[in-house]
């Protein structure tokens, strides 16, 4: 692919031969890159740089009055953020590296063909792209306060690793890349997704898509749309989603369940940009941003080869992933009282209070379901409220401590019993009884009933139990 995916580059090319200059501008405009300032007289270049800028500078070596050497120096002590390409009939290795060393970000012997010329240009513009992301990052880690705050308001979180997320975000946001959200189910990948479109400002629509279950054709058709007549029932021409999102983003939800066919040209949209809506062969082209999310494990899909290496590569370009609730239980306070007041205000009531033990409870649930699963049950618990504070029974009823255990949970069950050294003398059954009865009660910060659920025994269970240790 020589075409360059994004129109609004400049570039300014210093040459003391005019035919040179003509040669590659007319390559560059070909390319479509039409900002190209021709510079015939190296000394010009400083004065054309205090005007305006360039995305890059391609630079000569031999000029008169000022060599292309001593401009590098220059510019990679005035201009370093401007990647130089040098353009030049020298073809010797020493003076290659030495360029190199200066900070040039490629060295092309003339005559440069169109494809390799392109290619340079591309990674030269990736790598400051990725520079200044580096940068930025640096900037934001270093600073604790987010600049587009509101723009996350809606994610409600006091964890300081999701604070760290929101600064990536905000990094990755302006670009033009696709972005990976991953995450298990209900962690808020959507959220997310959101909150990149509005730093981005892009003007176009936020549109979601979500492909489960989508075989290709209806992949197709949903996001690129058909021409009458494509197929039985195509009485008309359909825009699909991917037009809505001119301008704007698109948002792809269970990338994972995409077929070998939709991945294919999922893979053609981010690459060349262009799209064939179903049943026509004349390519349309798109500006929208990519988003996609996925709460399968995706590195795990490209291994077993079940998701293309190609796309995924070209997908994580900038990569999110979302911590599970249990891996945020700072979280859960302020999402209790979050969600609260939102259906306490939606029901018309309110807001209750609850117990100081329901956090206890929820701290000590393993939420498979994540974020969703607490706003749901919050939600019912709430509506089921009739007095002025919840009832921690309620919760219970509808979390099953014993049962939440998933396999996850499981298999650090089982890597606790292999790492746990026995001493040679076994403790006795009532020894290891009362060193998990004392180890429940400590996490559930006292309360019997949590402790009980914990133990998947029955509070009378473990009353019985407790009474019988002490009376020893
Ligand atoms: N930090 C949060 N603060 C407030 N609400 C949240 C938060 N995270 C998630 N939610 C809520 O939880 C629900 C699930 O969020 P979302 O749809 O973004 O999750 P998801 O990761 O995309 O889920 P899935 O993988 O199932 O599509 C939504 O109602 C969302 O508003």
């Amino acid at each position: 692919m020589t075409e360059m995916e994004n129109f609004n580059y400049s570039v300014a090319i210093i040459d003391d031969e005019r035919e040179s200059l003509y040669t590659y501008s007319l390559i560059l405009k070909q390319s479509g890159i039409n900002d190209v300032v021709l510079i015939e007289d190296p000394r010009e270049l400083p004065v054309v740089l205090k005007e305006r800028s360039f995305s890059i500078l391609l630079l000569d070596l031999s000029m008169p009055h000022i060599s292309g050497f001593e401009l590098l120096k220059y510019l990679s002590l005035e201009y370093p953020e401007i990647p130089v390409i040098i353009l030049t009939a020298i073809k010797d290795i020493e003076t290659a590296v030495e360029c190199i060393k200066i900070g040039a970000s490629d060295y092309l012997v003339k005559p440069v063909e169109k494809n390799k010329l392109i290619s340079s240009i591309k990674k030269a513009l990736e790598m400051n792209r990725l520079k200044e992301e580096i940068l930025g990052l640096k900037h934001r880690l270093i600073e604790d306060k987010l600049e587009y705050e509101e723009a996350f308001s809606e994610i409600i979180t006091v964890n300081q690793k999701m604070r760290g997320i929101f600064k990536y975000i905000e990094v990755i946001s302006k670009t033009e890349q696709p972005v990976l959200i991953t995450g298990e189910t209900g962690t808020g990948k959507e959220l997310v997704a959101r909150a990149i479109h509005k730093i981005s400002g892009r003007k176009g629509e936020f549109v979601a898509v979500n492909v489960a279950g989508l075989d290709d054709t209806m992949f197709s058709d949903t996001l690129f749309g058909h021409r009458k007549g494509a197929f039985t029932g195509a009485i008309s021409n359909r825009e699909g989603m991917i037009s809505r999102a001119r301008g704007g983003t698109l948002f792809l939800d269970e990338i994972g369940d995409l077929s070998e066919a939709s991945q294919l040209k999922l893979l053609r949209v981010i690459q060349e940009r262009v799209y064939y809506p179903l049943g026509s062969d004349i390519a349309k082209s798109t500006d929208a941003r990519i988003i996609v999310a996925t709460n399968q494990d995706i590195h795990d899909m490209v291994n077993k080869g079940a998701f293309r290496k190609d796309l995924f590569y070209r997908l994580k370009a900038h990569h999110v992933h979302l911590p599970p609730l249990r891996e945020r239980k700072d979280d859960i306070p302020v999402l209790l009282d979050h969600f609260i007041e939102e259906s306490a205000k939606e029901l018309g009531k309110k807001p209750p209070k609850y117990p100081e033990e329901l956090i206890i409870l929820l701290t000590n649930y393993s939420f498979p379901g994540n974020i969703r699963e607490l706003k749901m049950i919050v939600y019912d618990a709430v509506a089921r409220c009739k007095s002025s504070i919840l009832s921690l029974e309620v919760f219970k009823e509808m979390i099953d401590i014993s049962n939440s255990i998933d396999k996850e949970l499981k298999n650090e069950i089982v890597k606790f019993y292999i790492q746990m050294r026995f001493p040679d003398k076994l403790p006795t059954l009532k020894e290891m009884e009362e060193l998990l009865i004392n180890e429940a009660l400590r996490r559930a910060k006292g309360n019997q009933g949590i402790a009980a659920s914990m133990l998947g025994i029955t509070r009378q269970a473990l009353n019985k139990r407790l009474n019988k240790l002490h009376k020893k």
